[in-house]
């Protein structure tokens, strides 16, 4: 019987639309430069959510990302019709190729079009917020018959700001400022800026930037384009990447030093780079965010981290006590233990590991903290040991100075030790300070944890124990003075 009325209505309605004139509209999945129209995925996700996409005749059932017994109903871009209704007018829809085609009387299209078309996006909108799914794009080779240079999955990384075990301060002074961009379209443009923000995530491997990056992410609810520098064809190539982002986005160049290190067989020159970081190009698009990491920060050239390339300096240091004791709470639930004191100690010697090496001994040891602890303080001391051997072989062979030979060697006027970078004047005796500097329009700051008294200790620690071994360090006028 319901099959029955299916075909009559079906027949009626093909027979009342033949009496009347049509027009159609073509939305495509690309514009002719090549970028993501964005109506094609508001009308795909607004079609998702129409009561005849689950009656249609074909449709797609996909798990949910977030929730495993979530079904997702995804419409076949196969061969069918979606009839709709708005404001008492009917409406159809149908795949061809890579389009949507919408078809609506002629006569109706001056009072529905516009606000039809206003009322997908605000739908489409409400349903992407709703699902706030996050996604990741990844750049795939440049095959000429695939359409469009980004694969996507959904993004479903764990991390957040928040578990992330950097300076709480730092936390929220980047929260802060990633909530004061969301709001700043109208002051951006006002300056006559691109609505766009790009942040330096800087420190040694292992020190939570690719994490932190997923919790930026999730932060703004906004897609990853994950740039995947060895895959990109040259400059043009670039551009047309960034081309085809949506806005809503973060485009994040990972290891950006390495790639900048590899000038014989990088495709992109430096001028691309710089181009793509806050030329013309970069306009194409705004309310985006780009997030770069590199480990070093002093091998990068100037010109790349000049203000407006890059606006924000995220450093993220080796652990020390304080992160080490976040970690011990959060991996083995611990906030106090009989072992600390000697943990603090060896921090103070100057060793330290990176927080994914503490992180991997506890939760491979999470059964018993008190035997995490242990391999964490054997850990250290390795490093500790490897920490002195290098440094003696670079004081050594690098300065002058030397065991009891006597050989002489060139102290700089200030008594420091050569080979030893002059610590800034800003030093603090104790615990780390951080360096939190405006400057310019571009709200440029910098946000450092600068471990200054520690890496006085450490060196003190280090010389002091180096002075007792049995070769003498023959330093002119007794004890090494460190510059303070
Ligand atoms: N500061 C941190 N807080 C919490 N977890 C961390 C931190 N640093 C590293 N980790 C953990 O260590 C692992 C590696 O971290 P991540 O990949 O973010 O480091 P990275 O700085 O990107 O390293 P690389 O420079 O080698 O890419 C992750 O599982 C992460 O959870
Ligand atoms: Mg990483």
């Amino acid at each position: 019987r319901t099959s029955i009325g299916h075909f009559l209505l079906n027949r009626w309605r093909f027979l009342e639309d033949s009496f009347h004139a049509h027009q159609l509209y073509k939305i495509p999945k690309f514009n002719q430069h090549m970028q993501r129209n964005q109506l094609h995925h508001k009308v795909l996700t607004y079609l998702n959510s129409l009561p005849s996409a689950a009656d249609s005749d074909f449709v797609n059932l996909f798990s949910g990302n977030n929730k495993s017994n979530q079904i997702i109903l995804v419409i076949d871009d196969g061969h069918q019709v979606f009839p709709d209704t708005f404001l008492g007018s009917r409406v159809y829809w149908k795949f061809d190729k890579d389009c949507f085609v919408l078809k609506m009387r002629r006569k109706e299209k001056r009072r529905i079009l516009s606000s039809y078309l206003q009322h997908i996006h605000k739908v489409a909108d409400e349903i992407e917020q709703k699902n706030n799914e996050v996604r990741l794009y990844i750049n795939a080779e440049n095959e000429p018959e695939r359409n469009g240079r980004w694969i996507s999955t959904p993004f479903t990384h764990p991390a957040t700001i928040d578990t992330a075990v950097i300076d709480s301060d730092l936390k929220n002074k980047v929260k802060s400022d990633l909530e004061s961009f969301l709001k700043s379209k109208q002051y951006y443009h006002r300056l006559g800026r691109v609505w766009k923000r790009s942040y330096l995530l800087y420190g040694p491997s292992g020190t939570g930037k690719s994490s932190f990056i997923a919790g930026m992410a999730k932060f703004l609810c906004y897609d990853i384009y994950d740039v995947d520098m060895s895959k990109v064809a040259g400059d043009s190539d670039l551009k047309l990447l960034l081309l085809q982002t949506t806005s809503k986005s973060m485009i994040v160049v990972e290891d950006m030093d390495r790639y900048l290190a590899e000038k014989s067989t990088a495709a992109v020159s430096l001028s691309g780079v710089l181009n793509f970081m806050d030329g013309i190009i970069s306009c194409c698009g705004e309310e985006r965010v780009m997030v770069f990491t590199v480990s070093n920060k002093d091998q990068v050239d100037p010109t790349v981290l000049r203000p407006g390339r890059i606006d924000v300096h995220i450093h993220f240091p080796l652990c020390d006590f304080s992160s080490f004791k976040n970690l011990a709470n959060s991996h083995l639930g611990i906030k106090e233990h009989k072992l600390f004191p000697q943990v603090e100690e060896i921090f103070q010697t100057g060793a330290s590991l990176s927080p994914a090496e503490i992180g991997e001994i506890m939760i491979s040891n999470r059964g018993s903290p008190t035997r995490a602890l242990k391999t964490v303080i054997n850990a250290l001391q390795t490093n500790n040991d490897a920490n002195k051997t290098t440094m003696i072989h670079k004081l050594t062979h690098n300065g002058s100075v030397t065991g009891s030979s006597g050989a002489p060697r060139n102290l700089s006027h200030s008594g420091s030790v050569d080979g030893l970078v002059d610590l800034p004047s800003k030093l603090t005796h104790s615990g780390s300070s951080r360096t939190v500097e405006e400057s310019g329009d571009s709200g440029l700051f910098c946000m450092e944890n600068m471990h200054t008294g520690k890496e006085l200790k450490k060196l003190y620690g280090l010389l002091r124990n180096r002075s007792r071994r049995k070769e003498s360090v023959d330093l002119d006028g007794g004890e090494a003075k460190l510059s303070t």
